[in-house]
Formats: C-alpha cells, sequence, structure tokens
C-alpha cells in the first residue's frame, strides 16, 4: 500500500566490520614494514563460561585475519587474584604485546576494579581503566572502549553529522551504557541515559533520534516505544530458548537482542540486527584500539581508518 510506512533499512554491522578488518590489515602490514612492529593482542579468560568461549574464540580468529599476532591465555575458575594480577604484570612488561584485554565478568572472588586497573593504560585496548576513562571524559586521546566505538562508528556512516540529535541510552553500564554518552555527547548530540529506575521509559524512548539499546533484557523495547524514523542501535547479545519447542526442549538457542526487532523494524527508519550489528564491530574495534596501541608504542601516528 502507498501510504504504509517504509520498513527500516538494516545496518549491516558484519559488512561494516569486514572492510574495517581488512583496513586495520592494511595499515597493521604497513606498520611492521615500516617498524617491524607485528601488533599483538593478549586476551586472559578466567572460567568456563560458554557464552565466552565463543566471543574470545571469534576475537582470536579475526585477529589472526588481521595479520595480527593474537594469545589466549584460559585460566581455571580457581586462578586467585594474586595470580592474574601477575599474568597481568608479565604481560604490561612483553614488549610484543600492545593490546590486554581481561574477559569480563570475573569469578565473584575476583576483584575486578583491581584487576583493570592493573593493566598499562597504553595497553588497554577495552579502554576501561579509569585513565582512559578520565581521557574520555576530557577529551583526550586515550583507548575508547570498543562497542560504543563501533555503535558510533556506524552512526556516523548512516547519519553523517550527529549534532543536535537527540540521543537517549538505555542502560548506564561502565562498559557500554557511559562512554557511549561520553561519544555522542562528543558528537553534539542532547543526550540521556536510562536505566532501572527511569519513569515512563517507553515515553522517554519516543523522544530519541538515536535510540541506543544496552540493557541485557531480550527483546524488551517494543515497537511503540520508538520514534518513527529513528536510528536504533541495538547492542544486547541475549540467549533465549529456539522457537521450535523441540529444539528449545533439546537445550538449543537462539540470540536476540534488547530490542523487539520484528516490531521496531517496521517503525525505526534504520536499525541494527542481532546478530550481525553491534558485534562484529565491537571486534573490528578491539583490532583497530590494538592497532592505535602498537604504533603508539613506537611513536608513529596511526593511519586513518575511517577511508
Ligand atoms: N554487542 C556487543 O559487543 C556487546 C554486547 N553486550 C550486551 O549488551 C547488554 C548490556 O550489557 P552491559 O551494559 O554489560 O549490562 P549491565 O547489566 O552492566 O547493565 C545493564 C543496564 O541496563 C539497565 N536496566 C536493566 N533493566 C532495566 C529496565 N527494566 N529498564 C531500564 N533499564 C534497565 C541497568 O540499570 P541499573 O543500572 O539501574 O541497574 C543497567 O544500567 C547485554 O545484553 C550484553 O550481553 C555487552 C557488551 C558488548
Ligand atoms: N573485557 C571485555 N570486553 C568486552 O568487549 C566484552 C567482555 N569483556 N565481556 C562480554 C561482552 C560481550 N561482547 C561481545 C562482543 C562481540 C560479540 C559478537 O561478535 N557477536 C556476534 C555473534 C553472536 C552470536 O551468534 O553468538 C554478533 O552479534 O553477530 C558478542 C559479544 C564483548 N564483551
Amino acid at each position: 500500500m502507498a501510504d504504509e510506512p517504509a520498513r527500516a533499512s538494516l545496518i549491516d554491522g558484519k559488512a561494516f566490520s569486514q572492510t574495517l578488518v581488512e583496513r586495520v590489515a592494511a595499515a597493521a602490514a604497513r606498520l611492521e614494514a615500516t617498524h617491524g612492529v607485528k601488533p599483538g593482542l593478549a586476551v586472559v579468560i578466567v572460567g568456563e563460561d560458554p557464552a565466552s568461549q565463543i566471543y574470545v574464540r571469534n576475537k582470536g580468529e579475526t585477529t589472526q585475519k588481521a595479520g595480527m599476532r593474537s594469545d589466549t591465555h584460559r585460566l581455571p575458575d580457581t586462578t586467585t587474584q594474586e595470580e592474574l594480577l601477575a599474568l597481568i604484570a608479565a604481560l604490561n612488561a612483553d614488549a610484543g604485546i600492545h593490546g590486554i584485554l581481561v574477559q569480563l565478568p570475573l569469578p565473584k572472588h575476583i576483584d575486578s576494579a583491581a584487576v583493570l586497573d592493573a593493566i598499562d593504560p597504553d595497553k588497554d585496548v577495552d579502554g576501561f581503566h579509569v585513565v582512559n576513562v578520565g581521557r574520555l571524559a576530557v577529551g583526550l586521546p586515550g583507548m575508547i572502549p570498543c562497542t560504543p566505538l563501533g555503535s558510533l562508528m556506524m552512526l556516523k556512516d548512516q547519519l553523517g553529522d550527529l549534532s543536535g540529535l537527540n540521543a537517549v541510552i538505555v542502560g548506564r553500564s561502565n562498559i557500554v551504557g557511559k562512554p557511549m554518552a561520553q561519544l555522542l555527547l562528543g558528537e553534539s548530540c542532547t543526550v540521556t541515559i536510562a536505566h532501572s529506575r527511569t519513569r515512563d521509559l517507553p515515553a522517554l524512548c519516543r523522544t530519541a533520534d538515536i535510540l541506543v539499546a544496552a540493557v541485557g533484557r531480550p527483546e524488551m523495547i517494543k515497537g511503540d516505544w520508538i520514534k518513527p524514523g529513528a536510528t536504533v542501535i541495538d547492542v544486547g547479545i541475549n540467549r533465549v530458548p529456539s522457537k521450535d519447542p523441540v529444539k528449545a526442549a533439546e537445550g538449543k538457542t537462539r540470540v536476540v537482542g534488547d530490542v523487539d526487532f520484528a516490531e521496531a523494524v517496521e517503525v525505526a527508519g534504520r536499525i541494527t540486527p542481532v546478530p550481525g550489528g553491534v558485534g562484529p564491530m565491537t571486534i573490528a574495534c578491539l583490532l583497530a584500539n590494538t592497532y592505535t596501541a602498537a604504533c603508539r608504542s613506537v611513536g608513529v601516528t596511526p593511519d586513518d581508518l575511517n577511508s
């Protein structure tokens, strides 16, 4: 029907991330040719969380595709805080390692804040160290958290100048919501951060030209929470039982976002799918940050990865 609103266009994070990984690979090859430095990433995972294992495996494979060194340190969940801190000290001192990522969440007996703060800020490719959080807040160059960085890249690619747009971020975690808000503020958006105590969340979401969902609740954000034509970034990665009851009974799962995609796609202007949206961009940005850290370690200005 002619007057029926068009469905949202999909923001293809998978394709975007492949382009970015190719650019990082080319830039890393140039760095190695000119300075003899091969960017190296160390990923540390404590315990056996199956979802984390998949994420860590994807990261390792993509890092090698980009022509970088990738070391994975798998530690048992009985690892003590002292043992973990000793490994981080060794990685801080290892000149072949430019990026260190400690997979979160950590087992309960380990103090995550103490672990993150033990990472050399110049090797903190997650951007979680307080020094990098502070640099982002005051607009100094540092390491920017991968998920917000990848989300911002997609937004700028889709919308160009973001200044003056109303951005609503649902979720205030240190790893997604807060750094996302800093980045969008830096782009001169009018930023609102919502969380579990927010009143009338649907009405607030309807004010958003840019809606970022980082909640961790499967399909919570409904179609009628979205302003027609808005751009929706769905950060959520939630495993839910398979739609097919037989498969569900066998324990099969599927991945959904924090946005009810089937409803949202009828209202939004543009939307990231899950999977295939923010997730692959997170991994590509991790490699970009590792390349940047390697450049800085030898005093080289990193190549522009946006073109
Ligand atoms: N695609 C990717 O690369 C990544 C995806 N993720 C995914 O993103 C999601 C969010 O992750 P993360 O930020 O670590 O999650 P956290 O659990 O740390 O934070 C969730 C936030 O959502 C808020 N919240 C919870 N329930 C509601 C509600 N009913 N209404 C409004 N706000 C609510 C919480 O509010 P309050 O503070 O008040 O408790 C909190 O601020 C998860 O699905 C995670 O798997 C995470 C990292 C990377
Ligand atoms: N120190 C630390 N840094 C992180 O960045 C970090 C972390 N800990 N802990 C866990 C969360 C989660 N996260 C994801 C990244 C990519 C995908 C991803 O590639 N997803 C694909 C595949 C999804 C699937 O099908 O399983 C997609 O969305 O298309 C998912 C999740 C990073 N996190």
